[in-house]
């Protein structure tokens, strides 16, 4: 394989995806002894940097990672030691310009150089993973999502680092590796002491969910409790430290909140006649114009095209959330289910279960409308806060956050209401198991997504089997030699009183 190749077929992964019988698609982790080598990476791996660029569709975020140079045991030693947002579109927003795209990365490329130190920039391993915006672009027009590609790579191979790939992940990878990544971080895959012995009493680990929402998609990622076949592209197997794990997965393209809300406008205009239009999820007295024309390029919205007398479309907010929830309910359809059990538009969807992180824009939005305490809010709880905000006039929301990007504070509004839609109405959390939603930016200093699981397994730092336990440190050596003696020394006293009884002992005297 040539170095760096950014075509999926022939990438290395320490990841394969295998059909091992009909009925099961298997993601598994093996351990991959040559995957080194393959990818040009020095032996003495540990101890050192990775980074990886999400390019997402909204944006691209750097990541700067460090691991110590102990393989240790223990999981969630690897960290985030930095991350640089990327000025400008997403690298999908390039398709009119493409050769700009990868001079786009140079500034938080050199941002990272600083970080590292000089001598280690040759052997740190450098990734991009391209989402959902890519993959929509991919289907809108091959050619340019190519060379979008090509541009990030010319400008990932003059820096510094040690250029491992550039390329579309799909919603499969995304889910899997977000799943890693919280998994990992807070410790669920390797547990020691009462944890491991408990666990091992049960068939499978507790691990938590992944709830993923993007701009462009969305993804679901979690160990149901029992596994049915009936969907064998949402199943994955994982082997992981010794442990078998057997996982559900979706990705939803076109459900992230901006193609959810493109989506929603497509449907508000085929019932509109006029070049105007009121909308029920942005806030009373706020406007918008959106161009028609450009409209329904997008894969998310191309079939509710149709042709238009007017090419602006105005739109003006109303602030009704119970119309707005009603409005987005549209986007889920919920009549059809091949399946035991479906989530929307005919997705399996197994009965959920466990504890859940909701990482990305499900906490953005949640943060912004204070509702990511440590003590959950109740569903009810939430969507009054939601409808409460929504019902505030425009012009009283942008005087209180005057500091935050117009962009983002309009839409608080309408994500607010997707994102009760997606769960309670798309995947059916009830008031009882919505309490079981952890919103989660970062845990310790990670940001939560799927980057790191994505190094994680290229780098193969997460082994198939668990590894043998790690021989005694300095200072446990010390100790045990002291006790040793301590014990012999003990041991011979004892033996010296019992055959050399002192006199005084032998006579009785007292
Ligand atoms: N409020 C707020 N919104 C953000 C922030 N960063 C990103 N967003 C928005 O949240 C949504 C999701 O952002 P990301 O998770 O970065 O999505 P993405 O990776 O670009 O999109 P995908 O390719 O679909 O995963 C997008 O609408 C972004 O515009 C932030 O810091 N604050
Ligand atoms: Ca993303």
């Amino acid at each position: 394989m040539k170095k760096g190749d950014s075509s999926a077929d022939s990438w290395s992964f320490s990841v394969v995806i295998e059909t091992k019988t009909e009925l099961w698609k298997k993601l598994v982790l093996v351990p991959c002894k040559h995957c080194l080598e393959h990818r040009n990476m020095p032996e003495d791996f540990w101890g050192g940097y990775g980074i990886v660029l999400d390019a997402g569709s909204s944006h691209t975020n750097l990541y700067v990672y460090e691991w110590p140079a102990e393989k240790e045991n223990d999981t969630g030693v690897v960290q985030q030691v930095e991350v640089c947002k990327v000025e400008g579109p997403g690298i999908s927003g390039y398709s009119q310009t493409t050769e700009k795209a990868g001079p786009s990365l140079v500034q938080c490329l050199r941002q990272a150089e600083g970080v590292i130190p000089l001598k280690q920039h040759q052997e740190t391993p450098v990734y991009l993973g391209a989402t959902a915006g890519m993959r929509l672009l991919r289907l809108e027009n091959k050619d340019a999502a190519e060379k979008v590609l090509s541009s990030v790579e010319k400008t990932l191979r003059s820096a510094p680092f040690n250029f491992q790939g550039a390329r579309i992940i799909s919603g499969q990878e995304e889910g899997a590796y977000g799943w890693i990544t919280i998994n990992y971080l807070l410790g669920n895959f390797k547990q020691s002491g009462w944890k491991k012995f408990l666990h091992s009493l049960k068939s499978v680990s507790e691990t938590s969910g992944a709830l993923d929402l993007g701009g462009a998609s969305t993804q679901i990622t979690f160990v149901p409790d029992e596994i049915s076949s009936e969907s064998p592209q949402n199943l994955l197997y994982f082997r992981l430290y010794g442990k078998d794990y057997r996982v559900y997965t979706h990705s939803f393209l076109c459900y992230g909140k901006d193609q959810a809300l493109q989506q929603k406008l497509a449907r508000d205009l085929q019932s509109t006649e006029n070049s105007s239009l009121f909308d029920p999820c942005f806030h009373q007295g706020y406007q918008r114009t959106i161009s028609v024309s450009n409209f329904f390029k997008n894969p998310c919205t191309s079939v509710e095209k149709k042709q238009f007398p007017f090419s602006q479309l105005h739109i003006e907010g109303e602030g009704n959330y119970e119309k707005c929830r009603r409005n987005i309910q549209n986007l889920f359809n919920k009549t059809d289910c091949p399946y035991s059990s479906c989530s929307f538009n005919g997705i399996y969807l197994p009965p959920l279960q466990g504890d859940f992180g909701a990482f990305s824009a499900f906490y953005f939005v949640m943060n912004f409308l204070n509702l990511t305490s440590d003590d959950p809010f109740t569903l009810d709880e939430v969507a009054s806060a939601i409808k409460k905000f929504c019902a505030r006039p425009w012009h009283e929301v942008k005087l209180q956050y005057h500091q935050i990007k117009e962009k983002y504070l309009s839409e608080y509004c309408f994500s607010g209401a997707y994102i009760l839609s997606l769960l309670e109405n798309g995947y059916e959390f009830t008031t009882e198991n919505w309490k079981r939603i952890h919103f989660l930016g970062k845990i310790g200093s990670s940001d939560a997504g799927w980057t790191l699981g994505y190094m994680l397994n290229l780098t193969n730092m997460i082994p198939a089997e668990e590894p043998p336990a790690p021989p005694l440190s300095y200072g446990s050596y010390v100790g045990l030699m002291v006790l040793c003696s301590l014990v012999l020394v003990s041991v011979i006293l004892l033996a010296w009183l019992l055959f050399h009884k002192p006199k005084c002992l032998q006579k009785g005297v007292v």
